[in-house]
C-alpha cells in the first residue's frame, strides 16, 4: 500500500535515492543547525585522531538521516557498514559485525528501535567501553570473556524516538533531531536534483515542486521525476511552474503537497468523527493502513502544518484541517443527534 504513494516518505525496492544523495556536508542543504554541529564534531575528532562519539538520527522517513550516516564515514574518511534492527537477528550477528570492524568505521543501524532486548544488550558495553561480553561453554562451566574491539562509531537512524529504550538513547553522545524542510531549502534540492537529471527548469517550476514536496527531499526527488515524465510526453523543453503544476495534480498533489492518503485520513476524521477525538488504532483500521504508517508518515505532516493535532483523547480536526477540505465544522457536538 505504502510503496504505491508518489509522496510516501518510505523507501522503494530499487534505491532510486542513490544518485540524488548528496555525498558532503557542503551539498548537503538544510538542517542547518545539525549540520554545522556535525562539522565541528567531526573536525575534533580527527584532529585528536579519535573516533567520532555515537550519533542517532530520528525524524520521519526522507529527511535525509541514511545520506548523513553515509556523510560522517565519508567525511571521517573511514569505512561505512551498514545493517538494520529487523536484519540483526540474534546477538551473535551483532557480534560477528563488530568484531569485523576495521579501527575508526562508522557502523550505521537503521530502524535502530526495532532491534531485539537480546542483541541491544551486546550493544551496551561495546557502545560503552568498546567490548563485548562473550559466554563460553555451557552450564557449570559457563565463563564470561571480555573481548577488545577496535575503536568504532555507531550511527543509529529511527523514524520513532519514543520507542528507544532509555539506556540505548543515553549511550549516543551525539542525538540529532531531524526536521522538516523549509521551501526555500526543497528549492535548492529540486534545482540541484533536476541539474543531475538534465532537466530544464525555470526557478517558479522548482518552487512548485518544493512547495508541494510535504518538506522532504526524498519527495522533492520522487516528484521531480514524474514531472520530467509528464513534461517529457507533453514537449515541453524547460519546466516552468504551469507544467510543474499540471504534473503534480495529474499526480493527484493538491496544493499543499497532500496526496489521496492524506486526504482519504482527514476525511475519515471529518466525516465519520465529526472531526475527533478519533483513538489512531480506529484511524488505522478504518484506512487499513498499519498504525506505523499512520503515525511515522501520515500524522506527522499533517501535524506540522496544522491541520489536526494529537491530544490525551485521540486526533482532532483543527480549523485549518476543516478549511482545507472545504468543509464548515460542526457547531457543537450534538449536531449529530439531529443529522
Ligand atoms: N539535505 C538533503 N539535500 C539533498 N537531498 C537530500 C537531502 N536529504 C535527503 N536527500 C535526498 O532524499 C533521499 C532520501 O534521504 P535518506 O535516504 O537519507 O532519508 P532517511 O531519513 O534515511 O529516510 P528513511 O527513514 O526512510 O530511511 C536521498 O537519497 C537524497 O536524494
Ligand atoms: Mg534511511
Amino acid at each position: 500500500m505504502e510503496q504505491e504513494r508518489i509522496v510516501s516518505g518510505g523507501r522503494r525496492p530499487e534505491d532510486l535515492d542513490a544518485a540524488l544523495r548528496p555525498k558532503t556536508l557542503d551539498e548537503f542543504v538544510g538542517q542547518k543547525a545539525a549540520r554545522e554541529n556535525l562539522r565541528v564534531f567531526i573536525q575534533a575528532a580527527k584532529s585528536r585522531g579519535d573516533a567520532l562519539d555515537h550519533v542517532l538520527f530520528f525524524g520521519p522517513p526522507g529527511l535525509g538521516k541514511t545520506t548523513l550516516a553515509q556523510i560522517i564515514a565519508r567525511e571521517l574518511g573511514v569505512g561505512f557498514r551498514a545493517t538494520s534492527g529487523p536484519v540483526i537477528a540474534k546477538s551473535g550477528d551483532l557480534a560477528a559485525l563488530l568484531t569485523n570492524l576495521e579501527d575508526g568505521d562508522v557502523l550505521f543501524i537503521d530502524e535502530i528501535h526495532r532491534m531485539s532486548p537480546a542483541v541491544e544488550e551486546v550493544l551496551y558495553p561495546a557502545m560503552e567501553d568498546r567490548a563485548l561480553d562473550l559466554m563460553i561453554g555451557e552450564g557449570p562451566s559457563a565463563r564470561s570473556v571480555r573481548i577488545d574491539l577496535p575503536r568504532f562509531t555507531l550511527v543509529g537512524a529511527t523514524t520513532r524516538q519514543g520507542l528507544i529504550t532509555t539506556p540505548l538513547r543515553d549511550r549516543f553522545g551525539i542525538p540529532v533531531r531531524l526536521q522538516f524542510y523549509s521551501v526555500e531549502e526543497l528549492e535548492q534540492v529540486v534545482r540541484r536534483a533536476a541539474r543531475l537529471l538534465d532537466l530544464p527548469m525555470t526557478s517558479d517550476g522548482a518552487h512548485e515542486v518544493a512547495r508541494r514536496s510535504r518538506g522532504t527531499p526524498r519527495i522533492a526527488g520522487r516528484l521531480l521525476r514524474r514531472v520530467r515524465d509528464f513534461a517529457h510526453a507533453a514537449g515541453h523543453e524547460e519546466v516552468d511552474a504551469k507544467a510543474a503544476d499540471a504534473a503534480l495534480n495529474r499526480m493527484e498533489v493538491d496544493q499543499l503537497g497532500l496526496d489521496a492518503m492524506d486526504r482519504r485520513y482527514l476525511h475519515m476524521i471529518a466525516d465519520i468523527y465529526k472531526g475527533g477525538p478519533v483513538g489512531v488504532e480506529t484511524l488505522a483500521a478504518g484506512l487499513s493502513e498499519p498504525r506505523d504508517t499512520i503515525e511515522e508518515v501520515i500524522e506527522p505532516y499533517l501535524i506540522q502544518l496544522g491541520l489536526i493535532a494529537r491530544t490525551a483523547r485521540g486526533r482532532c480536526l483543527n480549523g485549518r484541517g476543516w478549511t482545507h477540505l472545504g468543509l464548515t465544522p460542526p457547531r457543537n457536538g450534538q449536531d449529530g443527534l439531529f443529522d
